[in-house]
């Protein structure tokens, strides 16, 4: 005989067997005794995707601010951890950095992991994060971005932590993708444009969805592009920087980009890391944009970096074809050309975020410019480009 799910009733109007009620009493794994607020004292964070740029960043600050920091880090072959070596050096001075191995592709692995670490904030940061990347690897970025954040959440009410964890997400501003209004706001229509953005559109939604189905304190942060000098290297900026420090020591002759005319609101990750740390510390969730206010083409990124390394760059072509080139006001020499390798199936043309959200109920605010963003990412390139064991 079969019952109607939703009302548990039998085709003859009897109450079927169907129950997917918790019996009174039952707790669900590891729910603590105590009430929110006397859990949340104790100041553990756990951060997925830990040895990414933002990771490292947020975990510096978690540990100045007196935070246990967990961190979720892939196996690999080879060393991941480069971003957080420093902090982890210290381990025996500073007991307060943990590393587990984990994944969001495995759920009874992050249900461990939170069961045993007993999160008061959790940071989702892991992600297949780059957009091209995203065309070829579709299914893995929708299973990681998308579903990943899905387990973790469930991996949360798994564990009795529905209301004593405060849960961040890492949405993006590539949700707006072909942008329908610009400056972009928490109001503005999403339209995402890679599979690296619908994925993150589910994960933003089921976010939102959690926390209005179930009261979890959970928010997005839509955050607008952020880098630093520890940017990966396939990132516009980063590879920019390395580059020309590279150009300006004779290591390297020329720059290959893509879409040189598609415009970033960039900001420096050290910035915005503060920013998702003040969402969590708010007593309503809510999703906020952290974004600078600003939009500059990568062109204009090309030409600030090189001259901080002396050169002038002169554009020469047409606009938006593969025959511009970059070429080097003083010498004539070529340093930047066209490669459509690089171009995007469906490119993000303008990002122009407000922050006057964040800025007005987070009282966050933005400390560094885009021109000392190019500075300072350039001045650790060569740095770097001096020394033989830079990433
Ligand atoms: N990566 C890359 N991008 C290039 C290149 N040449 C031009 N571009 C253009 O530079 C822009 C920025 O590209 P990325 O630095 O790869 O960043 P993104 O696609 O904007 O995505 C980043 O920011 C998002 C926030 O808006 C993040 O969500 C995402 O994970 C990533 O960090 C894009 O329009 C891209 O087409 C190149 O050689 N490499």
């Amino acid at each position: 005989m079969s019952a109607d799910l939703q009302t548990g009733k039998t085709p003859s109007g009897h109450k079927g067997s169907l129950s997917v009620a918790m019996a009174p009493g039952v707790q669900p794994l590891g729910a603590p005794s105590v009430s929110p607020e006397a859990y949340r004292k104790r100041k553990v964070a756990l951060i997925t995707g830990i040895t990414g740029q933002d990771g490292s960043y947020l975990t510096e600050l978690l540990l100045e601010k007196g935070y246990e920091v967990h961190g979720l880090i892939r196996r690999s072959s080879s060393f991941n951890t480069g971003r957080i070596e420093h902090l982890y050096k210290d381990v025996h001075e500073r007991p307060k950095m943990v590393l587990h191995y984990g994944d969001l592709t495995d759920t009874t692995n992050l249900v461990y992991i939170i069961s045993s670490v007993q999160p008061t904030e959790v940071y989702n940061l892991a992600a297949q994060s780059h957009v091209k990347v995203s065309f070829d690897m579709a299914e893995y970025t929708g299973d990681v971005d998308g579903l990943g954040t899905l387990r973790l959440l469930d991996a949360i009410r798994t564990c009795g932590l529905t209301n004593h964890v405060r849960f961040y997400q890492a949405s993006t501003s590539e949700l707006y993708g072909k942008v329908v209004e610009t400056p972009q706001s928490e109001t503005t229509p999403f339209y995402p444009r890679s599979p690296y953005g619908v994925a993150k559109l589910y994960a933003f939604w089921i976010v939102k969805n959690y926390r209005e189905s179930y009261g979890m304190h959970a928010s997005n942060g839509i955050l607008f592009n952020h880098e630093s000098p520890r940017r990966g290297r396939t990132f516009v900026t980063r590879k920019i920087s390395r580059a020309v420090a590279e150009i300006s020591l004779g290591q390297q002759d020329c720059l290959y980009l893509g879409n040189l005319e598609a415009k970033r609101d960039w900001g420096h990750a050290k910035d915005y890391v503060e920013g998702m740390w003040r969402m969590l510390q708010q007593d309503e969730a809510d999703d906020f944009v952290l974004a600078t206010g600003e939009t500059h083409p990568v062109k204009e990124f090309v030409e600030k970096a090189f001259g901080h390394v002396g050169i002038t760059i002169q554009w020469e072509g047409e606009v938006e074809s593969v025959e511009e080139v970059g070429k080097c006001a003083q010498t004539g020499r070529v340093l930047v050309r066209v490669d459509p390798r690089y171009f995007r199936p469906a490119e993000v043309e303008l990002l122009h975020g407000t922050p006057a959200k964040a800025e007005r109920v987070l009282g966050w605010k933005r400390k560094c410019s885009f021109d000392q963003l190019v500075k300072e990412m350039v001045e650790a390139d060569v740095e770097g480009a001096k020394r033989a064991d830079r990433d």
